[in-house]
């Protein structure tokens, strides 16, 4: 088993840098189905670049590397103990070349162990099987999308659907529900997996596992396929849309699994996972451990270039028509008043990211930087240290919900402008930049490799006690556009999207399986 450790090692870049083959052509069908001259239509092109990017820099497709979850299938009497080391130095050594982000956190002092390992993580499931070979699994599922999970406990009246009762029709109320709550929140247009009936721990178990399915497969059971089959039908018909812009195209894939399940209990678990599907497999010869063979379809024969480049060129003719405005920090409150929902803004100059823990911070303390004028940027960035200083990696936006707690306050003490970040924010923080004078810029989720681009410098940085996706990096900036998704007129895109999408919703209040 010489070559295990290497194998794994090219198992978790190859996962986090190349998008398999069957999770592009389904992007790629997206971008025929979609308006390309719509929001929707440019983010998939920015999507399809994004992905190219990736494979070519051999750098994250999205920042948030997610939580390494292996499953690995081994001949009889194969030893696990040195597996799971080898398994485990692969990933520090993975993540200290800037192939995975420093992702595990101490759930009680917040602190970064800076290697991706410690308890619970990475995630490594052993399984013995009858075949030689070993067979290991690497699925790389970001938080953004793991916070829009969720699970049913049948029967249950759910919002907008009414009753759902414990058969074939109670579960596809849950799972369109399921789609509707995850809005854009999750980087849609996204994929699901379906976990039916086991206690709630194995339930979400199931509902993962369904990821490691091929997109293209059927469903052996009949009435899972018939679900799968509805669920894929109809899905769009919610209307929510890449990023949650609203659109044609909101679901990419739907896969469902059974187990059996208490008297007492029955479960539907949805495991939501974003366009950025990033999973992998190899094949090793039980001796040398060498890779025999690849297990999904590689990135590498399905390129999306073709795609990008024409869409790209019909974004440029569709950026004409629409309006784009150039800002540089710091911002006055006249720019930002003139702006309106829908246009596109081009940020150059100093930002700053700052999430959750900056957050938290700023309620309570000053800020180690004048913020009057500011563009704060929701991003957890993956970044390199070399003799030159720091060097960005990666760093598209994260879900910025999790600041709604925060970011009004925040915006009205330090005299912020402008927040980068996706999925969008809630009644408090526009009422916030209604009174003092602030846009939210939806950016594209995933699309790390494209916006790391932008930034031209590292001017600085503050709280690396926070770890690094945490502190507050500042960027000198270069064209990152965005797209004004709340004014300070009190127009919000994503209300109007949620309010449409709900009323969609009621469509699917019928029972169709009986
Ligand atoms: O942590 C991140 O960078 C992003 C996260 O995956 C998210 O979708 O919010
Ligand atoms: S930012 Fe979006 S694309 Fe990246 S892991 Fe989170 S949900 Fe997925």
């Amino acid at each position: 088993m010489q070559h295990f450790e290497q194998s794994v090692y090219n198992l978790i870049v190859e996962t986090s840098t190349n998008l398999p083959g069957d999770v592009r052509k389904v992007i790629q069908a997206a971008q025929e189905a979609e308006d390309r001259a719509t929001r929707a239509g440019l983010s998939l092109s920015t999507i399809a670049t994004n992905i190219e990017m990736a494979e070519t820099n051999v750098s994250p497709i999205c920042q948030d590397t997610g939580m390494p979850t292996f499953i690995v299938h081994t001949p009889v009497g194969a030893n696990q103990i040195i597996m799971k080391q080898q398994i485990r130095s692969a990933i520090a050594r993975a993540t200290k070349d800037g192939k995975l982000r420093t992702n595990s956190v101490d759930s009680l002092t917040g602190s970064n162990t800076g290697d991706n390992l410690g308890p619970g993580t990475p995630v490594i499931h052993f399984e013995q099987w009858e075949k030689e070979d070993v067979d290991v699994r690497l699925i790389l599922k970001g938080g953004g999308c793991e916070n829009k999970n969720i699970q049913y406990s049948l029967p249950a009246e759910i919002e907008g659907l009414g009753k759902a009762g414990r058969d074939l029709d109670g579960i596809r109320k849950c799972v369109m529900h399921a789609i509707y709550q995850a809005q854009g929140q999750g980087c849609s247009a996204g994929f699901i997996g379906v976990g039916i009936g086991g206690d709630r721990t194995t339930g979400y178990e199931l509902a993962k596992q369904q990821l490691f399915r091929h997109v293209e497969d059927t469903n052996p059971i009949p009435e899972l396929q018939q679900l799968e089959e509805y669920v894929m039908e109809n899905a769009n018909k919610l209307g929510i849309g890449t990023m949650g812009f609203g659109g044609a195209v909101t679901l990419l894939g739907c896969k469902a699994g059974v187990m059996n399940r208490l008297p007492a209990s029955f479960f539907v678990s949805v495991a939501y996972n974003c366009w950025a599907y990033r999973r992998q497999g190899v094949l090793l010869n039980a001796e040398s451990g060498e890779i025999k063979e690849w297990i999904y379809p590689s990135g590498s024969d399905t390129p999306m270039k073709l795609a990008a480049a024409d869409a790209a060129a019909e974004a440029v003719t569709e950026q004409a028509e629409r309006r784009e405005v150039v800002l540089n920090t710091p911002i006055s409150e006249e720019q930002i008043r003139s702006l309106k929902v829908g246009d596109i803004v081009i940020i150059n100059g100093e930002i700053h990211t700052g999430r959750d823990a900056l957050h938290h911070h700023l309620m309570s303390h000053d800020a180690p930087v004048d913020l009057n004028g500011a563009v704060i940027y929701h991003c957890g960035p993956v970044m390199l240290k070399d003799e030159a200083g720091w060097k960005v990696k990666a760093a598209g936006p994260t879900t910025s919900i999790r600041e709604e707690p925060y970011q009004g306050d925040i915006i009205k003490k330090f005299g912020i402008r402008a927040v980068i970040g996706k999925g969008g924010m809630g009644a408090k923080t526009l009422a916030a930049l209604q009174e003092h004078g602030g846009v939210y810029l939806n950016a594209i989720g995933g699309a790390a490799q494209y916006y790391a681009e932008c930034f031209k410098n590292v001017n600085g940085v503050d709280f690396m006690e926070f770890g690094i996706p945490e502190a507050m990096w500042h960027l000198q900036t270069e064209g990152f556009a965005a797209i004004v998704t709340m004014d300070s007129h009190g127009s919000s895109l994503h209300a109007e999207v949620e309010k449409d999408s709900f009323a969609k919703l009621a469509q699917f209040k019928e029972p169709v399986f009986k």
